[in-house]
């Protein structure tokens, strides 16, 4: 059963998946403190945020056993990744569920700006009727820069678009190609703050977009802009930003965010009227909340239940085409990287991974992890290596990691080969996905097999001479050890030979030592694989 802790509003439609499911227990404990937080995390394999939580290291090191960070929305900067990459914690998010309520909280502060709605709302309920003080400015016809052409950018440009503005928008990512398939001006930041006369922003808060328009800018800024920031606080100067108000430069701004949050009760934008605010309300509506929250639960369970997921923030992103490519392989590669550590003696210096086949041609790095996870697991244990953390692990204590690709392969549409070279040897495994079989191990070492990766199997090397397989046989089932599946390979008629056994439940040490004292035996080795 595993345990996850919801700790922010999230909606129950949306987590109604992991309430119903029968292999996970939730628990809802909104508004708690960090101290209470780390009391309680210790059990739970899952936690599960908005942005109010802030989740920091001493609460990850407090989670003994947590596995996954879920963020039912896009912005992640309330979580320590590095921290939970250290630790292996998968941080996954919700990209794209609250992508459109955004865009059009934008465009409502946008347009709540522009006709001083809020300021008139309330002089209006206050009983006084002034139709003088709150004349506005219409989005015709005037220039919007967009800061930031991602998901709610390119939707913000789209509706801007609909209203007759003309949009420039500004992107590190923006091709003249797009722009020109968006129908807006491939502009730089500075063609905005010189042209705009209405800025909004949408890019995440990091060191290079911290303060974007500042100082500096406001000091070039056309006369009159009027300026939304909907995406983090800190991306536009609050203290320049009131003192360019103040100075008649820009004509009014609309905050959702703010540099602190919530902000202090004598915040400047506060009281100032010429400036509107919402509490961070971008992505609270029925419909995003739902989306976020079904999106996430769903790559949750995934993680959970050790099946291929989505939306890790804290791995590089796989595009799906490779994905759908790669994802039926990810289990071969962490077995044969797993077969390969339990056979091979002395610490691991190089992992050497060969692709052959259909998968020469593609990106395999997401594969790569899981090799990386099956060798490292076995050493280091299951529950302190996974696909995040694994190629840091492999870094930080010195192991070389060697991927090759090959077009060749031997009879297979596709191969996957781990070499361990450790300070005593060097061993191969190999693997192939049969079409209808499922996975296989093809190769083990310099001798051609047909194994089901799977279960328990014994590895056990010796000369290739009369009678030693009843010997083995005689000898597994004295110990009540059954065998389900029986391989034998060799190179040349009465060399060296291997046998891979399937058996249906594990052997002792005792039973491998009577195993290799049996003559012309060399080895015997058992190997789990799950
Ligand atoms: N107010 C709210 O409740 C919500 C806020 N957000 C925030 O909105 C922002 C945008 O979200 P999405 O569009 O979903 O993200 P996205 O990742 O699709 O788009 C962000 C874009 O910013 C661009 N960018 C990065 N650095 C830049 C720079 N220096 N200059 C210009 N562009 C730069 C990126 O290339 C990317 O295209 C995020 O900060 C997110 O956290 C998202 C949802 C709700
Ligand atoms: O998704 C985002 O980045 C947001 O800022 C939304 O935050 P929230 O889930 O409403 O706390």
């Amino acid at each position: 059963m595993f345990k996850v802790l919801v700790s922010d509003p999230i909606s129950d439609l949306g987590i109604s998946l992991l309430i119903e499911a029968s292999d996970i227990a939730v628990d809802k404990k909104t508004g708690l403190t960090e101290d209470e937080l780390v009391g309680i995390i210790g059990e739970y394999d899952a936690l599960l945020v908005r942005s109010q939580t802030k989740v920091t290291e001493r609460i990850m090191s407090a989670g003994k056993q947590l596995k996954v960070i879920g963020r039912a929305g896009v912005g992640v900067d309330n979580i320590d990744l590095d921290a939970a990459t250290k630790r292996g914690i998968i941080v996954i998010n919700a990209p794209d569920g609250n992508t459109i309520t955004t865009c059009e909280h934008t465009f409502a502060m946008m347009m709540a700006l522009a006709r001083h709605i809020p300021q008139a709302y309330l002089k209006t309920v206050g009983g006084v009727w002034d139709r003088k003080s709150f004349v506005g400015v219409e989005l015709r016809n005037k220039v919007l820069g967009v800061l930031g052409m991602g998901r709610i950018g390119s939707e913000v440009a789209a509706r801007a678009k609909a209203f007759g503005m003309d949009v420039y928008g500004y992107d590190p990512f923006l091709t003249e190609e797009r722009a020109e398939k968006l129908g807006v001006k491939l502009a730089s930041v500075e063609d905005i703050i010189r042209d705009a006369d209405f800025i909004t922003v949408h890019t995440p808060l990091t060191p290079e977009t911290r303060h974007m328009i500042g100082k500096e800018q406001f000091a070039k800024i056309k006369k009159g802009v009027r300026i939304v920031n909907c995406a983090r606080g800190g991306i536009i100067d609050e203290k320049a930003l009131v003192e360019a108000i103040d100075a008649g430069i820009v004509a009014g701004a609309a905050f959702d965010v703010f540099e602190e949050e919530p902000p202090a009760p004598d915040h400047p934008f506060l009281s100032h009227p010429k400036i509107i605010v919402t509490p961070h309300l971008g992505a609270s509506t029925v419909e995003a909340q739902e989306n976020v929250a079904i999106d996430v639960s769903e790559q949750l369970l995934h993680i959970l239940r050790d099946e291929p997921f989505k939306n890790a923030v804290n791995m590089p992103p796989v595009p799906a085409d490779v994905l759908s490519k790669l994802e039926p392989y990810f289990s071969l590669g962490k077995k044969l990287g797993s077969f390969a550590a339990q056979i091979a003696e002395g610490p691991v210096k190089e992992i050497v991974i060969n692709y052959a086949g259909e998968l020469a041609d593609v990106d395999t790095q997401p594969l790569n992890r899981y090799v990386v996870q099956g060798v490292l697991a076995c050493h280091l244990g299951s529950d302190q290596v996974n696909v995040v953390n694994a190629m840091h692990l492999a870094k930080s204590r010195g192991v070389n990691i060697v991927v090759s690709k090959t077009q060749a392969t031997k009879g297979f549409t596709n191969q996957v080969s781990v070499t361990l070279r450790t300070t005593k040897e060097e061993r191969l495994v190999a693997g192939t996905l049969l079409n209808g079989f499922g996975a296989r191990i093809t190769q083990v070492d310099k001798f051609p097999v047909d194994v089901e990766p799977q279960g328990h199997l014994l590895l056990v090397s010796h000369h290739d001479k009369p009678g030693i397989i009843g010997r083995v046989g005689t000898l597994l089932g004295t110990n009540d050890v059954n065998i389900a599946t029986m391989q034998v390979g060799r190179t040349i008629v009465g060399g060296a030979a291997i046998m891979v056994l399937g058996v249906d439940k594990g052997v002792t040490k005792d039973v491998l030592a009577q195993l290799t004292a049996l003559p012309d035996l060399n080895n015997a080795k058992e190997i789990q694989l799950y």
